[in-house]
């Protein structure tokens, strides 16, 4: 079993995050956590603190001269800024110098609608937000990134999955019509009709997010996920909680912000009717094992993998930190008051992309396990490759 934990807060002096269950074996270094950190912290719209923050993540644990070693994960990311927020949360105060323009250690008693603190403050009977917030904070989301990076690697050494995403919408601005984007459509340099689309979609974002920007607004949107290369097979249509379906939308609504998940076309579905809605098998081509004639499904049958690519949408809602401040009480005085405002992103959607691709990464890694099992990395690729060749048996190959 996979199983994964994260702990700290957005401005304590570091997030560290543990991955247990991970076969000996994997190749992972210290730079790919770097590569994926930094994807995490681009985007249009994206907060100031993501243009200085480094994100110097370290193995501090089951990985040895760049393979994991079996035994549990550890990962350790410093916040570069904590000398100075050691002053600004301080229980006496400084000089403001000292805190080079950050917001005075000030109880923050006017909770933001949408975010976690007001509820937190009445469940843990805290009379202020910073606690609430320095947890519920998205900063958490760089400790599951880089953990769902050793998940992405076994992946890929294991069955050659590439996990990609992109931005269907960002509020009113909707993705252009054109193609599913493959494994290699999302790198820098390409020249394809999927790169020209995606080019065109994100015109319009941008051109959105500066309109929310002058507005003193926020917004959210829909991130499509795709892993493309999974083999028919993995989760379960026998329990509740083996369906794979159901564990991708649970892992994927833990990502803060996200308020809905569709397995490939989801709601549409709900519109069609049967003959429009399911996916034809065709046996035609003659090549062996059968084919589909499309893949609404997004890849998965009763909550099993079918061999299509997987294709999950997943919703996210707009910042709650809104500049134009939105009505709220101070819970110290009782009176209504404008909630508080601090740094924070405008929109965050092209950022949470890495963040559901790692999310999804650690769910089909779990599966993975599940079905090919072993110690090690050649144990489990040899289980997965017997079970390839039986499946080409069957089909009479
Ligand atoms: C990548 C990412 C970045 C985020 N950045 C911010 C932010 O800068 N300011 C903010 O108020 N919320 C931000 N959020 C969202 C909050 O963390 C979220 O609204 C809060 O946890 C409450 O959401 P919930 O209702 O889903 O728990 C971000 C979310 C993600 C995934
Ligand atoms: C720090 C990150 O995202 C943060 C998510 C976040 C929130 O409320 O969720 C608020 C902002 O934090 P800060 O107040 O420190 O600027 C974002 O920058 C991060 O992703 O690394």
């Amino acid at each position: 079993m996979l199983r994964w934990m994260t702990a700290g807060e957005s401005h304590g002096p570091s997030l560290a995050a543990v991955l247990e269950g991970m076969v000996a074996g994997v190749r992972i270094t210290t730079p790919e956590l770097g590569e994926q950190l930094a994807r995490r912290r681009l985007g249009f719209g994206r907060s100031p603190r993501m243009g200085f923050e480094t994100d110097a993540a370290e193995f501090t644990g089951g990985v040895r001269h760049g393979l994991t070693q079996g035994g549990p994960i550890s990962v350790q990311i410093p916040n570069s800024e904590w000398p100075k927020w050691e002053k600004v949360m301080a229980a006496d105060p400084v000089d403001p110098a000292e805190i080079d323009g950050l917001a005075r250690n000030e109880p923050l008693t006017r909770p933001r609608p949408g975010h976690a603190d007001l509820p937190g403050m009445l469940k843990y009977g805290f009379d202020e937000a910073r606690p609430v917030l320095e947890r519920a904070s998205a900063r958490e989301t760089a400790a599951r990134t880089a953990l769902g990076t050793v998940a992405r690697a076994y992946l890929r050494q294991l069955l050659g999955v590439e996990i990609i995403s992109h931005v269907v919408s960002i509020g009113r601005a909707e993705a252009v019509d054109g193609p599913l984007p493959g494994p290699d459509d999302l790198a820098e340099v390409d020249e394809s009709p999927v790169r020209a689309y995606l080019q065109a979609s994100t015109d319009a974002m941008v051109h959105e997010v500066d309109a929310v920007r002058k507005a003193g607004d926020t917004v959210g949107g829909v991130i499509e996920v795709i892993a493309y290369g999974l083999p028919p097979g993995l989760g379960s249509h026998v329990h509740w909680d083996r369906r794979l379906d159901s564990r991708l939308a649970g892992a994927l609504m833990g990502v803060q912000a996200m308020k809905g998940v569709e397995v490939g076309d989801g709601f549409t579905t709900a519109h069609r009717w049967g003959s429009q809605a399911h996916d034809e098998i065709d046996i035609s081509d003659g090549a062996g094992g059968v084919t589909r004639r499309s893949n609404r499904a997004g890849g998965l049958e009763g909550g099993i993998t079918n061999g299509e690519p997987l294709r999950v949408r997943v919703a996210m809602k707009p910042i709650s930190t809104v500049p134009r401040a939105l009505a709220t009480v101070d819970v110290a005085t009782k009176e209504a008051a404008e909630a508080i405002h601090q740094r924070s992103d405008v929109c965050a959607v092209p950022r949470a992309g890495v963040v559901l691709e790692s999310v999804t990464a650690l769910i089909l890694a779990g599966a993975a396990l599940e079905k090919f099992g072993g110690d090690s990395l050649a144990e489990s690729k040899r289980n997965a490759e017997a079970y390839m060749t039986n499946l080409e048996e069957w089909w009479g190959q």
